[in-house]
């Protein structure tokens, strides 16, 4: 019986005498509300199945409105750490409109970045990424396609190539051993390392990037002024933003962080379109000719230079003015994603070896077998350097990064573990959590290099096992890995060969860290540096 009909014979019967159709009625009645009952259940039924038979992950209770967004705090790994206690490997969280899912074992991490790497390989950009990125147009916040396949392999093949990566080696190493003589005079005066290695990280950049191209107080006036836009930009990446949980009061802008990121954004995407426009000697149209190439400096290749010089293949549209978007998007993921992240990682290893002095003096003792006190630390030792590679990763373990990865999102609604994460929600992998579980590390809190040379061929930087993977894992793991490994050694056996490192008097170290896009130490680390080289003359070679 269609409801209609149904519909229709309960009024009629309904309008009829009371007297003598009181039982007909009520039969009537039961039956009408049986039918529009069965058929509500029918529909759930079917509509359940249809979407999925697999729950959503347990989670938190929110209020109204909100979700969980007043329960979280201002850390968030160390939450998402004791959410994990509490609900198991995999849990959600609803903040305002947006859902988000957290990982926190090996095996569901692998489900994601290897078995389902595929569905799980696009980004959420917030307002403030979507803004610095051309509308999600770099290798971090592309969506999986042609267009990020493209810029990806062009980024991995040409520039994080060995011998790309050695043929720009005299840019950084310049810009290192630049620090170190001014290291010299300070020789007895307490110094910040994190400071001091973004000022390394970022000159070091900067010269690969158009070390060749842009030259002497020119690139020194802009390296001052780089530094507070990078400081200015992680903050604004990593700053919550009642926009981003409540996309329909976008518009609104209320804390202003839209505003803010769009003058940043364009300060920065003035300074390098005009290196762009220095290095090709013309303006953005004609920056696939090579009329600037005779002003070229063939000896030292940068980054930019060899980016001019290859075939983009960008797939979706070829003109010139989007290559040269693609160009400026790539030039920033070097900027934004290499600084900030190696330098924090340079400064959790001193904090970690000045805390632990034995382990500082078996680094120092290496560097001396290896490369000698009367000697500068050259690339070609780092591979020498098993002990320092050792604390760098057990550094890695302790203290991530970026501990919960940059999230990702289905492009599919899918199952992991047994529960659905639907399309569009967004994934962190808690790597934190992972890297301290007392079911993979034995005494996973203490700090000790020695368990990677238990079994050195276990472990690498390359996410292959996903007990261990500072640099994630899977088709969006860290694209600049072979830079990042060789500044961040290069750096650390530098500082560490050329100078002996102390605490200033009464000064108690702790390793307390706080959120941001990196998680860093919450107090600076403090040192004062004293020269160990066997020559004065040594901290003077270029
Ligand atoms: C110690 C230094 C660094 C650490 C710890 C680090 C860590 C990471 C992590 C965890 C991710 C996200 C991976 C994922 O979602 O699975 C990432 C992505 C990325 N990193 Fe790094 N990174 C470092 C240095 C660098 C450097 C030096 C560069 C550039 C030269 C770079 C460029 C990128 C890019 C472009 C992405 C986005 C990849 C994509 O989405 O396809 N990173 N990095």
């Amino acid at each position: 019986m269609s409801n209609g009909y149904a519909g229709r014979a309960w009024l009629c019967l309904w309008h009829a005498k009371e007297e003598d159709d009181s039982i007909p009625r009520a039969i009537t009645t039961f039956l009408i509300i049986a039918i529009v009952t069965l058929t509500f259940l029918v529909f759930s039924v079917f509509r359940k199945r249809n979407n999925s038979k697999a729950p959503l992950p347990p989670g938190p209770r929110g209020v109204p409105f909100l979700g969980y967004l007043p329960f979280l705090g201002s850390n968030l790994h160390r939450k998402f750490t004791e959410l994990a206690e509490t609900y198991g490997p995999i849990y959600k969280l609803q903040l305002g409109s947006k859902l988000y899912v957290v990982v926190n074992s090996p095996s569901l991490a692998k489900e994601i970045a290897r078995d389902q790497d595929m569905t799980f390989a696009n980004r959420d950009p917030n307002i403030a990424a979507t803004i610095s990125s051309y509308g999600g147009r770099n290798i971090a916040f592309a969506s999986q396609g042609p267009y990020w396949r493209n810029l990806r392999k062009l980024f991995v093949r040409h520039l994080m190539s060995n011998a790309s990566l050695d043929a720009c080696y005299d840019l950084r190493r310049q810009e290192v051993r630049k620090v170190l003589r001014d290291l010299y005079r300070k020789s007895g005066v307490p110094v910040d390392i994190g400071e001091l290695t973004i000022l390394i990280l970022i000159n070091a950049m900067m010269a690969m990037l158009w070390g060749g191209t842009l030259k002497g107080e020119k690139r020194e006036a802009a390296g001052a002024e780089f530094r507070k836009v990078v400081e200015e930009f992680m903050v604004l990446l990593g700053s919550p933003n009642v926009s981003d949980f409540f996309p329909a009061l976008a518009w609104l802008d209320l804390q202003g962080v839209e505003r803010d990121m769009k003058r940043v954004n364009q300060w920065f995407d003035d300074f390098l379109q005009s290196v762009i426009d220095c290095a090709t000697g013309g303006r953005t149209n004609e920056l696939f000719k090579k009329e600037g190439e005779s002003e070229r400096n063939e000896q030292k290749r940068d980054f930019l230079q060899i980016f001019l010089d290859v075939e983009m293949d960008l797939e979706d549209n070829h003109s010139p003015m989007d290559k040269n978007r693609a160009l400026k998007a790539i030039l920033k993921d070097i900027m934004i994603g290499g600084t900030d992240t190696t330098s924090t990682m340079v400064e959790w290893v001193m904090a970690e070896l000045l805390r632990n002095r034995n382990m500082m003096d078996k680094v120092i003792h290496e560097l001396t077998e290896v490369v000698g006190d009367d000697k500068m630390v050259e690339e070609h030792h780092l591979p020498k350097l098993k002990y320092l590679d050792a604390v760098i990763k057990e550094a890695f373990r302790l203290h991530p990064a970026l501990p919960l990865l940059v999230p990702r999102t289905p492009h599919a609604s899918c199952v992991v573990g047994g529960y659905t994460i639907p399309k569009g929600s967004n994934v962190f992998l808690n790597v934190g959590y992972i890297h301290r579980d007392p079911t993979i590390w034995d005494r996973p809190l203490e700090f000790r290099p020695e368990r990677f040379l238990e079994d050195p061929s276990k472990y690498d930087l390359s996410g292959n096992d996903f007990t261990y993977m500072p640099f994630g894992s899977g088709r969006r793991m860290c694209a600049g890995l072979p830079l990042a490994e060789r500044m961040l050694t290069f750096s650390l056996a530098s500082l560490l060969h050329s100078f002996e490192w102390e605490l200033p008097q009464g000064v108690e170290l702790e390793l307390s860290d706080k959120f941001g896009i990196v998680v860093k130490k919450l107090n600076p680390l403090v040192a004062i540096p004293r020269p160990s080289l066997s020559t004065p003359e040594l901290y003077m070679s270029r």
